[in-house]
């Protein structure tokens, strides 16, 4: 049993919806069934997959009922990300604002899961740059490995707290905060979210709110945009933010449009569009955006004085064997990190190294392996990067079973593999590596994604 939407939550809602629209919802966030949507990587499916296509979102798909994920190969080699239908709308937004070759600067400032960071990341393309950032360690964790089976290549993850990225003035061109909020629109999905629920949150909420986006505005370039987003309906943590933020701030709004089919609520705060998801109108969970212009205010660019060298470089026999294992290596760049080396797309090298150099990087580019003098061992990471050499060793391509077996690093006939080094693949996506050792083999799968045996 459901516990019933708290009361308050009620009488707030029907006074600012009138009664039937308000009613309407509350028998959505009730009885109506939560959608089931993934969104697809471009990166690693040529073609579109079948299905019922999510309207605001090129590689977003419902599915007609929720499959067992994690027994899908290709859920772990990133080919596709499980998100909810009505957050896949940065993609409506991006599209409208930024040129399909832009190649941006990206802060998704509050991150973790990754869902909005996965999908801006296939936006910005391989040129452009998505710092992703998550204050809490252990989400921040989760993040990173969402990045690696992504593998675009253009992620870097922070742990840090807003107040982190002050000294990067004038530095993003475009700042997306979904922001930690009271989570009225997962009352459907996720019943904890009822229980949690209170007004003295939404309350506090709303003020950390104004905290995290003041904390972050001036890293925005002039000109730049902001999305402000939440799962929650009440306007305390929506259009009053977005008021409180127009009135301390240089804001402009910019025209974004919406087809009217899709039932998205679309409004204005000061001029600013706004936009509100509603599970009565549109197939998918509460959410509500906001897209801001940063007014040109022409001041430069700042960076803080490096903290700390990161990164060094690699030799030239170094840099000729990483070179074999991507396939363009002219796009790429190489660097080592104690010990490990990193392949980075060139453009956004130096804003990486600037990022790396002040706050907390946990994750960046593709971390691709260990050098030890002539001899190359891979990372877990470099498989799932889209831009794998198919041609440095084996490919072995496996059935579903000896897949998941693989995935949950059981032992693997050797006489399916050849002597080194293999990339094993499921219907030609690659996963991760094995070597074989004459009669016996090492399942190099890492041991914190190892699938438990269902
Ligand atoms: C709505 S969730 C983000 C979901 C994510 N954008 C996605 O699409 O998968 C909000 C995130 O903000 C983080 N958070 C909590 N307190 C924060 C704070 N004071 N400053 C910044 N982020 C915070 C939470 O840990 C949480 O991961």
């Amino acid at each position: 049993m459901t516990l019933p939407l708290p009361e308050l939550f009620r009488s707030r809602t029907t006074e600012s919806l009138g009664t039937s629209e308000a009613e309407r919802l509350f028998a959505a966030l009730d009885n109506g069934e939560s959608p089931v949507s993934i969104r697809f990587n471009p990166y690693k499916i040529g073609s579109q997959p079948e299905g019922r296509q999510v309207p605001w979102c090129r590689y977003g798909y419902y599915l007609d009922e929720r499959p067992q994920f994690t027994l899908d190969p290709a859920f772990h080699g990133g080919a596709y990300y499980v998100q909810e239908a009505s957050s896949m709308f940065l993609e409506a937004i991006f599209r409208q604002i930024f040129e399909p070759d832009a190649a941006p600067r990206i802060l998704d400032l509050c991150a973790a899961p990754g869902g909005k960071t996965t999908l801006l990341s296939t936006l910005a393309g391989a040129e452009g740059l998505v710092v992703a950032n998550e204050v809490i360690r252990q989400r921040a964790s989760v993040l990173a490995a969402n990045a690696v089976k992504w593998g675009i290549g253009n992620i870097v993850v922070t742990n840090n707290d807003p107040a982190h990225f002050a000294p990067f003035e004038h530095y993003f061109d475009l700042i997306a905060v979904d922001a930690p909020c009271s989570g009225e629109g997962m009352f459907r999905k996720d019943p904890a979210a009822r229980t949690e629920w209170s007004e003295q949150g939404v309350k506090l909420c709303a003020a950390r709110q104004r905290r995290i986006l003041s904390d972050i505005w001036g890293s925005l370039r002039p000109g730049g945009i902001l999305i402000y987003s939440t799962c929650t309906f009440n306007a305390a943590e929506n259009e009053e933010n977005i008021a409180w933020l127009c009135g301390e701030y240089d804001c402009e709004p910019v025209e974004i449009a919406v087809d009217p089919s899709w039932g998205v609520v679309k409004g204005e705060t000061d001029g600013i569009n706004t936009f509100r998801f509603y599970p009565h109108r549109v197939k998918g969970e509460g959410f509500f955006a906001a897209v801001i212009r940063k007014s040109d205010g022409r001041r430069r660019e700042r960076t803080p004085k490096p903290r700390k060298a990161i990164f060094s470089a690699l030799n030239r026999p170094e840099t000729d064997i990483l070179s074999q294992w991507v396939a363009q290596p002219e796009y790429m760049r190489f660097a080592k990190v104690n010990g490990t080396a990193y392949a980075y797309y060139r453009e956004a090298f130096g804003a990486v190294r600037q990022i790396s150099e002040s706050l907390t990087v946990i994750h960046s580019g593709i971390p691709a392996g260990q050098l030890f003098g002539a001899k190359f061992k891979p990372e877990h990471a470099l498989a799932l990067f889209h831009d794998v050499s198919r041609e440095t060793v084996p490919q072995a391509e496996f059935d579903l079973p000896q897949t998941l077996d693989y995935l949950r690093k059981n032992e693997i006939d050797p006489s399916l593999l050849q002597e080194g080094i293999n990339m094993v693949c499921y219907n030609g996506l690659p996963l991760g590596w094995i070597k074989r050792i004459g009669g016996r083999c090492n399942n190099l799968y890492p041991k914190e994604s190892r699938i438990a045996a269902l």
